[in-house]
């Protein structure tokens, strides 16, 4: 199972690499990768489960935040109306999205992170995502609200980008233009 050990933390190059696309149909490793994603996290927010791994809560995690130079990741987040989002994809892509942005009002946090990082994190406000699912078929999300901020903070670890790089250094507070908190 995947534990806290397992994740790579700020420093590590392939935070900041842009990932490599996953042969499709994937190959078993890879499947099987990808279903331990998802299980860490509905391990993680499992409170047991949590306690006796030290597992910190996670709503979303990348393969490269596992060391591994892949475009694989996992989200397991309810949304507002408390509809279940979970997902396994390979190959995620942003084929369109709002010109509306959105943003969590508390920030950010990563688990690669290990240290607060104040300030909003303009993203999005909807995303439709294309992507492949655990058995490679072709799969089409239209996202919004928390999950769509958790795919995008995803999809980012796959370009190398941190969730900080978007706060505006000057003034982290600061509310972006035409967008609205999701939460
Ligand atoms: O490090 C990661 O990629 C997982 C992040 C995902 C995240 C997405 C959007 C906004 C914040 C974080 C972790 O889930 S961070 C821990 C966490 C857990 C529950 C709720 C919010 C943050
Ligand atoms: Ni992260």
């Amino acid at each position: 199972m995947i534990t806290m050990d397992d994740i790579v933390r700020e420093g590590h190059p392939m935070l900041r690499t842009v990932t490599k696309e996953v042969p499709i149909p994937p190959t078993t490793e890879d499947q099987e990768t990808l279903k331990e994603m998802l299980q860490f996290l509905k391990n993680s927010q499992d409170e047991e489960t949590a306690e006796k791994y030290n597992l910190r809560p996670g709503v979303g995690l990348a393969a490269p935040q596992l060391g591994l130079d892949k475009r694989m990741l996992a989200i397991h987040v309810e949304d507002i109306k408390g509809k279940l989002h979970s997902y396994a994809l390979f190959n995620p892509k942003i084929v369109s999205h709002s010109v509306e942005g959105g943003y969590l009002s508390s920030g950010e946090g990563c688990l690669s992170v290990d240290r607060e990082v104040p300030g909003i994190v303009p993203r999005h406000a909807r995303v439709t995502v294309k992507a492949y699912d655990i058995d490679g078929n072709q799969v089409k999300l239209r996202l919004k609200g928390y999950p769509a901020i958790v795919i995008q903070h995803e999809i980012d670890h796959l370009n190398g980008v941190m969730f900080y790089d978007h706060i505006n250094e000057e003034n982290p507070f600061h509310p972006p233009e035409n967008a609205k908190p999701v939460d």
